[in-house]
């Protein structure tokens, strides 16, 4: 966490309220004057959002200091929009380096270095796919995932993704039927429901929660609060209705919360207790919610600066779909649309680090620089960089290029960017499904084209817009996308 003086902090809530005031003045003023300007309503309503979380953060029985602050003037307001925008990036963490490409340049060396990362294990770093092959599709006893790096995670209870042993095994049993065929035609429900206490949507909420997971948890009482609520209220009324229909003779919903919450029992061995339906929904929430959207949005800003795999895409489209909706049947042959998600997913994989404790030593084999057996000693760690493995030259020729046909005939579970191995992402199938059929539906009635600055080329333009990638929450990828949308004729 930051240190900053304490008078930044007092000068903080007034100057926060200040700023909304001012933002809902602007605000009224535009919806007032006209009803042609979305784009200034909408940007105040992101702004408002962005400023929220920070403003109901700061204590409240500073509140009273505040009070001597003058009253509202422009200039102040200003300046605190201008302040609160830049100690947010100290307080979420959000600011990191530009992520280049051509950053990559060890991959001579499967193995980077055994350094520990200031306190921590020896750790083995690596971009190769080779390695962590043989490190994910180990015997499960012989590693497992560090605790300090999923306890952020944990904090709503135990779950799939942080979870370890018989507890993890457990949990994919209850957790992995709700994947199946069956559910995959299924929408999430985008429950935009508003807490009318709180006044946050819970969409909201889920924002702020995600970003503020890392050790500042706390910060952000009030979405983690809204949060917690909801999700109460929603088992007990979910259970409810499970328990109903399972009186009634009614089939059940396949949905994975339903799966979830029908396995609730707080005596049962071999179910999940309270806390774990709400650990288990938000590791759902936490891994579905970015990711996807993420690679769809690279994934569009590709075939922008390509244009003839975006005319690709949409011959195959078309002349599979013609008019009609596509099926769960037709995703399996749009492969060149695939493989175009696939490429984005490539360059941007949104679970950007893999880690695992070595639990007993594992002995694996590397190529380079020379053939090599090695033993990854009990006691230390490995780290996947996710980015650098699908870098990886020797694997991926011509890594810079866009080539969504380099996926063609390559099967599901082979897609490394959703991890490899029994721990490999549970969501890859559902993901790749609501991609496919988004992309299909999308691109068959309108077209994707960059903006571009004066004198710029498209290469340019990809210079400029996919080089500004990161963390974004917990995903990893492309910030902003500037795109034209076109319906086509
Ligand atoms: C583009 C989309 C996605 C990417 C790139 C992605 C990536 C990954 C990766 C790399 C892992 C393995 C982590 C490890 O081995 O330590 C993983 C695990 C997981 N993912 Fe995803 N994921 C995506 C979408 C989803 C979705 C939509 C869901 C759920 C709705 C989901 C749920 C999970 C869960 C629960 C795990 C933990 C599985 C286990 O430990 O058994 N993911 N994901």
């Amino acid at each position: 966490m930051p240190i900053l003086p304490t008078s930044v902090f007092r000068a903080f809530p007034r100057a926060f309220h200040l700023a909304s005031d001012l933002v809902g003045l602007c605000l009224e003023k535009s919806l007032k004057s006209s009803t042609s300007q979305p784009t200034s309503y909408n940007s105040v309503i992101v702004k408002l959002v962005a400023l929220r979380p920070i403003r109901d953060a700061l204590p409240q029985d500073i509140g009273d200091i505040m009070a001597i602050v003058p009253p509202a003037q422009v200039v102040t307001a200003v300046v605190a929009i201008l302040v609160a925008l830049s100690v947010r990036k100290l307080v979420t963490g959000l600011e990191s380096v530009h992520w280049l490409p051509g950053n990559y340049m060890n991959q001579k060396h499967e193995i980077i270095s055994i350094v520990p990362f200031m306190l921590g294990r020896p750790a083995y770093h690596t971009g190769s796919l080779n390695v962590t092959k043989q490190v994910l599709e180990a015997d499960q006893l012989t590693t497992e995932k560090p605790h300090e790096l999923t306890a952020a995670l944990m904090l709503w209870g135990e779950n799939l993704i942080s979870s370890n042993g018989e507890t993890w095994k457990r949990h994919r049993r209850i957790v992995g039927p709700a994947f199946n065929h069956n559910t995959l035609p299924m929408g999430w429900n985008d429950s935009e429901t508003k807490s009318e206490d709180e006044g946050y949507s819970y969409g909201e909420a889920l924002s702020g929660v995600v970003e503020t997971t890392i050790p500042r948890l706390h910060v952000i009482e009030t979405t983690w609060k809204t949060m917690a609520k909801a999700m109460d209220e929603l088992i007990i009324s979910r259970k409810e209705e499970v328990s109903t229909a399972a009186i009634e003779g009614k089939p059940l919903g396949a949905d994975i919360f339903t799966r979830l919450v029908s396995e609730y029992d707080d005596d049962a061995k071999h179910g999940l207790d309270k806390q774990e339906v709400i650990g288990n929904t938000f590791a759902m929430l936490f891994a579905g919610h970015e990711t996807t959207a993420r690679v769809l949005g690279a994934t569009f800003g590709f075939l922008a600066i390509y244009p003839e795999e975006q005319e690709k895409a949409l011959q195959e489209i078309r002349s599979l779909l013609g008019d009609r909706e596509p099926t769960l049947d037709d995703l399996s042959n749009l492969p060149h649309t695939q493989g175009c998600f696939y490429e984005a997913l490539r360059f941007y994989p949104a679970g950007v680090l893999v880690t695992r404790d070595i639990l007993e030593d594992i002995t694996i084999h590397v190529e380079r620089p020379e053939p090599k057996t090695i033993c990854l000693e009990k006691g230390s760690r490995v780290i996947i960089d996710m980015v650098g493995v699908h870098y990886d030259p020797y694997v991926f020729p011509n890594p810079d290029a866009f080539v969504p046909s380099r996926w063609d005939g390559v099967p599901e579970h082979a897609v490394s960017m959703f991890g490899l191995g029994p721990r490999a992402c549970i969501g890859r199938r559902f993901s790749i499904t609501e991609a496919v059929c988004f992309l299909a539906m999308f691109l068959r009635d309108f077209k994707v084209d960059v903006v571009l600055e004066p004198g710029e080329t498209r290469e340019q333009y990809r210079e400029r817009v996919m080089s500004n990638a990161g963390m974004i929450g917990l995903a990893f990828g492309v910030r902003t996308i500037p795109l034209k949308i076109s319906r086509r004729v």
